[in-house]
């Protein structure tokens, strides 16, 4: 006989952590020293010698910087917190709901909260023994889908008994992704009163020295932007936003292509950010408001932001094919 307490329904042995960047717990100076002091000094990210970056980090920057990047923060903050925290909850709510009662779906940020050492070790103990590191990036890159991945591999050095890891892989050219991206986009132009003279697809940059020591990131930047183009039967204009630091940076840059199109002749844009899978302060400060403000003060007339895939119908459905063809040999063992 079991005693009263003691679970009938199987606990799932499958977990799902989907993993972001990481963002403040709040939108004030503090928090976002806080958050920054750890983001920015993963070797990951800023890829120049501690002894040599620290003092920069813990100088100029952490007194420059927190105050600028909190008062942006305020202006996207919601109800529920920071967008990136907030799509990204929605979306494992989403998820769970998508895959039933037999796999668990959490989610963790790389910097910040929740942790991913506090997920995993919360997915295990609720009796996980196989779990899929989902780092929600499409395209790959070292600063973000590798620290991630990193990062829980830390945090399963301290288990005894660990559980087996897969890892899904980016999907910058995935059929799912590229048709996901195509819906939305060509969703949202038909509910505008005008026509884009062009298309801008916005990648966060990266130093465009990473591209040159083998980072795949740039090239699946472009095949995205390509097969979108494609899809969309119209060829998009690649650009690399939110610059940080001195080096040079991929190029061409969103905001300088933003300020030179009208002079151009474009006068009538629409941007979306197809890298990143949830909106958040680079695409709703650094795009919808500052981006729309410089395009329009260079002599632009019209300007729509469209949103990331966030927690939308296609959005989840598409994350959900993904994510079940990787748990695919793990169910079925099951
Ligand atoms: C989507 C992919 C991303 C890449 C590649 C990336 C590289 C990268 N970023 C910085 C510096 C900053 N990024 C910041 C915010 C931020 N970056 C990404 C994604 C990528 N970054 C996201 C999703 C966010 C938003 C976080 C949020 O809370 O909404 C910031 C913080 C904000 C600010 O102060 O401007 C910094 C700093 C570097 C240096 C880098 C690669 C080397
Ligand atoms: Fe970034
Ligand atoms: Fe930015």
């Amino acid at each position: 006989m079991l005693p009263p307490d003691h679970p009938t329904v199987p606990r799932p042995t499958i977990g799902v952590l989907l993993i972001n960047l990481g963002t403040p717990d709040a939108a004030d100076t503090r928090a976002v020293r806080r958050y920054l002091a750890e983001f920015l000094s993963d070797p990951r990210v800023v890829e120049i010698p501690k002894l040599l970056w620290q003092p920069i980090l813990r100088g100029v920057v952490l007194t420059t910087r927190p105050k600028k990047s909190a008062h942006a923060y305020q202006q996207v903050w919601t109800d529920d917190g920071s967008p990136l925290a907030a799509v990204t909850r929605a979306q494992a709510v989403a998820l769970k709901e998508a895959f039933g009662a037999d796999v668990l779906v959490d989610w963790a940020m790389r910097y910040g909260n929740p942790s991913i050492d506090d997920r995993l070790r919360a997915m295990k103990a609720a009796g996980c023994e196989r779990i899929l590191l989902a780092p929600l990036y499409p395209q790959y890159c070292a600063a973000t889908t590798a620290t991630a991945n990193d990062k829980a591999f830390v945090a399963l050095a301290g288990m005894r008994w660990q559980p087996a890891i897969r890892t899904l892989p980016p999907y910058y050219d995935d059929p799912a992704y590229i048709a996901a991206l195509a819906a939305n986009v060509r969703g949202a132009l038909e509910t505008l009163d005008f026509a884009p003279d062009a298309v801008i697809a916005s990648f966060h940059g990266m130093p465009q020295r990473t591209l040159e020591l083998g980072d795949p990131y740039h090239c699946h930047c472009r095949k995205t932007a390509r097969l979108l183009g494609e899809a969309l039967e119209r060829p998009l204009t690649v650009a690399f936003q939110s610059r940080f630091g001195r080096a040079k940076w991929l190029e061409p840059a969103t905001d300088t292509t933003l300020e030179a199109m009208p002079a151009q002749g474009i006068r009538k844009v629409a941007i979306l950010a197809p890298g990143f899978s949830a909106d958040c302060l680079e695409t709703l400060e650094e795009l919808a408001i500052r981006g729309r403000e410089s395009f329009l003060a260079a002599g632009g007339t019209h300007f729509t932001y469209l949103p990331c895939l966030n927690d939308s119908a296609e959005g989840v459905a598409m994350l959900r094919a993904l994510l079940a063809r990787e748990l695919e040999g793990w169910r079925r063992a099951e």
